[in-house]
């Protein structure tokens, strides 16, 4: 039946003069077609990057509890799982070592010797010629005995000490065959530094995707699980180096920093409770930019997943969309691999 109007004039003075409105925004939406037809954001396998954890043992596969479906390879398997996110387009995997506590010590000094577990993967990943960017990160947590990213006197975590020992992580790294290096400490000046370092060691090419604005938050508390810096940090704050969920203008100061310092891409981290700062960064800036959808995120949806409370399949492509649509060109994932392959599937 065709809509016929209210049978009695409106009396609210701001009422349209139609009864019914010509502008009806449910008419796009009617069919699957025009709904595809009109969306203005997607996710495509392009937009994603795989953080994966490996370890120096031959377990092939050791779980995170905290973060259900995820693993700690062996090296050979990550060299196997590599070349499945490959295969299914994934441009980037993201490298994080599970250091051996004997390993450990207050300089972190592993994190500078060309055969640790992350050098070792690196190459593995590179020698099977598999076609995929390879970043690591720039950043003594894993590796330091009492788990903060930098090096201490006292309470104190050192700035300037610190740089000169991520510059001499970034070469090794670089060396081992990493594309791009991510420096995820927040110290002061470590982009720079980094960047002179790799231009006069002949890395020149080596990228640089500055975790910019990298916040204090709970929410990485299962990837500390991963790498075994929850017991080695305890209940120590990295309030003093990242930055306060409080703040949005320092966000934009910071990247403002690492871009004139030479990063060729910037990361907000963590993700969905920080959309606005990807929005604001994206908008000022005009560079690639990206966000970590950190362990915390990933427990949060995975659990409720498995209770039951969500739908998984679906709150995750949600969630991931709405990176999109605040301005990110890509996301770091955990979730990159099982996307990737429900994208394919179509
Ligand atoms: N530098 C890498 C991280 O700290 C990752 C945090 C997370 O996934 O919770
Ligand atoms: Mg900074």
């Amino acid at each position: 039946m065709p809509f016929k109007g209210p049978t009695k004039p409106s009396r609210n003075p701001q009422a349209p003069a139609v009864g019914f409105p010509t502008t009806r925004m449910r008419r796009n939406r009617r069919t699957d077609w025009s709904r595809r037809l009109v969306a203005e954001n997607r996710l495509g396998v392009d937009d994603l990057i795989w953080p994966v954890f490996v370890h120096a043992g031959d377990e092939p596969r050791i779980p995170v509890p905290s973060m259900p479906g995820v693993v700690r390879h062996s090296v050979d398997a990550l060299v196997e799982a590599v070349g499945e996110a490959a295969a299914l387009g994934i441009p980037m995997v993201a490298v994080f070592p599970l250091v051996d506590p004997a390993l450990k010590d207050p300089e972190g000094s592993n994190a500078v010797e060309p055969d640790n577990v992350v050098c070792r993967a690196v190459r593995a990943i590179k020698a099977a010629g598999i076609d995929i960017g390879v970043m690591c990160d720039a950043a003594l947590d894993p590796f330091t005995s009492h788990g903060h990213d930098g090096l201490m006197r006292g309470e104190e975590i050192l700035n300037d000490e610190t740089v000169e020992v991520l510059v001499r992580q970034s070469l090794i790294q670089a060396e081992a065959g990493c594309d791009v290096i991510s420096p995820s400490d927040m110290m002061d000046g470590r982009i720079g530094a980094i960047r002179t370092g790799l231009d006069a060691a002949g890395h020149g090419h080596v990228q640089i995707m500055a975790y910019a604005a990298k916040y204090s938050s709970g929410f990485y508390g299962p990837f500390r699980d991963a790498v075994g810096s929850a017991s080695t940090l305890g209940k120590g704050s990295k309030d003093t180096y990242q930055m306060s969920p409080a703040n949005t203008d320092e966000a934009i100061r910071e990247v403002a920093l690492d871009l004139a310092e030479g990063a060729d891409m910037v990361m907000v981290k963590p993700g969905m409770p920080y959309l606005d700062i990807v929005r604001r960064v994206k908008d000022t800036f005009a560079v690639p930019t990206f966000a970590y959808q950190v362990s915390g995120e990933y427990a949060m949806l995975r659990a409720a997943d498995e209770r039951g409370w969500l739908d998984g399949n679906r709150v995750i492509m949600e969630s991931l969309l709405g990176f999109k649509r605040a301005g990110a060109d890509g996301v770091l994932t955990y979730f990159a691999v099982e996307v990737a392959r429900r994208l394919k599937a179509g």
